[in-house]
């Protein structure tokens, strides 16, 4: 395991990323930071209200220069939020300074979070289900570029953060 480098978990939301990085830090006695978490105590507000006050640009700014800050520093995990790929600057820092792990789920397996995220996802608000797996299919477009994949379907957190520790070096 590359002490130096940080990880960087992406993927869809609700696939696991700040689970399964806050597990992965606990196992290799590293820092975990998940930006939502940072923004949403900056804020002090949760984010469906960040973005219902604030509007989805001033988040897309503040996960923006949080993750530069980041992603600079070494031997961190750090857990993303599933839009943060969508701007290429976030993309190409994190691909250059750390090791980036897309978890990925089957669309079907996803259903079965959706009760467990939607209230707390705004982009998810006011979408019907084929809504959301258009946004699903279309997303599957930032995570392209990464270091290690990592296919979560019927697995538990622990078994995540196991196949992490066998794949990265
Ligand atoms: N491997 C897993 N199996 C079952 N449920 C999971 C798994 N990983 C995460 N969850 C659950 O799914 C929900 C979303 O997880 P979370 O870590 O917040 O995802 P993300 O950060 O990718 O949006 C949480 O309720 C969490 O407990
Ligand atoms: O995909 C997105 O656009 C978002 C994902 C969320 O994080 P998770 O991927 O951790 O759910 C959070 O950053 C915000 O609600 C926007
Ligand atoms: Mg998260």
């Amino acid at each position: 395991m590359n002490k130096e480098k940080s990880i960087v978990l992406i993927g869809f939301m609700g696939v696991g990323k700040t689970t399964v990085s806050k597990l992965l830090a606990e196992k290799l006695n590293r820092q975990f930071i998940d930006i939502d978490e940072e923004i949403e105590k900056e804020f002090k507000l949760p984010i469906p209200e960040i973005f219902q006050k604030f509007g989805e640009k001033t988040f897309r700014k503040r996960e923006k220069e949080l993750i530069y800050s980041m992603a600079e520093q070494h031997g961190k995990i750090i857990s993303v939020g599933g839009g943060a790929f969508l701007q290429e600057d976030i993309k190409n820092i994190c691909l250059s300074t750390c090791t980036v792990i897309f978890l990925t789920i089957s669309f079907e397996n996803w259903k079965d979070r959706l009760r467990l995220i939607q209230d707390s996802r705004p982009v998810l608000h006011g979408k019907t289900i084929k809504e959301m797996e258009e946004l699903f299919n279309q997303r599957q477009a930032i995570y392209a570029d990464h270091h290690v994949k990592i296919t979560v379907d019927h697995k538990n957190p622990e078994e995540v953060v196991a196949e992490i520790l066998q794949k990265v070096d």
